[in-house]
């Protein structure tokens, strides 16, 4: 599954397979695949989710900031639209139906193991390069991918139809392509195209994996409204 998202993509995935498996495999997510996670964890969620992708949209506004060529520019900056205008959109539209209005979403306070991993992803791309801001944010695009297209095959019940459906819609699959085409090519540009021999690779590797522990930090904090 793996396989489907670049090059670079495998080999930090490869380096991580416990924490990978965790992530993609976590008790949330086996609760929208079978209808059984409570609606007010997922509520929960979407809300602490809503304040997440404020960071994240700031994160990849920095990647366009820490571009070098326009084909990273366009990738980074088609992310923000898409963050903006669609996903952000569906988490609105999803808690309006709850009852829960724009304003009430903007109030969330931020609980700290969402403030860890989006300033933890931020502040690599802050004291880094291009390429440590894509290894912080590589985790989010791909693992929601590879959860949505598994999620769309094994769901037994259509309580969470919709969020599984819109990541694993061919748009979304198509922009987890994008990024990880943008992070093979970013890799090759700036290390060469034997960039797992880098000395910067084993960095590169670990940051990868800090972001996907906190992912998994992400989902249990879902559990606990
Ligand atoms: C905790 C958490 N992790 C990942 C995503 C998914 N996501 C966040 S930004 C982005 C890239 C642009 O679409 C994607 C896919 C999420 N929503 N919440």
């Amino acid at each position: 599954m793996s396989g489907d998202y670049g090059r670079a993509f495998a080999l930090m995935h490869d380096q991580a397979p416990d924490a990978w498996r965790d992530y993609t495999r976590h008790a949330f997510v086996e609760g929208m695949k079978d209808g059984t996670l409570p609606r007010d964890a997922f509520l929960h969620y979407l809300r602490q989710d809503y304040v997440f992708l404020i960071h994240f949209a700031r994160a990849w506004a920095l990647a366009v900031v820490k571009s070098e060529t326009h084909a990273e520019m366009l990738t980074a900056v088609g992310t923000v639209n898409a963050l903006v205008a669609e996903e952000m959109q569906l988490h609105i539209g999803i808690c309006e139906a709850a009852g829960i209005s724009q304003e009430d979403l903007l109030a969330t306070t931020e609980r700290p193991e969402n403030l860890a991993y989006t300033r933890f992803v931020l502040e690599a791309g802050y004291s880094g390069d291009l390429l440590d801001l894509l290894a912080a944010l590589a985790p989010c695009v791909m693992g929601y991918g590879e959860i949505g297209k598994r999620l769309a095959g094994e769901k037994t019940s259509d309580a969470y139809a919709d969020w599984i459906a819109t990541y694993a819609s061919d748009e979304y699959q198509g922009a987890c392509k994008a990024v990880g085409d943008l992070l093979d090519a970013a890799l090759t540009r700036r290390l060469g195209q034997d960039f797992a021999a880098s000395p910067r690779w084993d960095r590169l590797c670990n940051t990868f994996r800090t972001a996907t522990e906190l992912e998994v930090g992400f989902w249990q904090m879902g559990l606990t409204p």
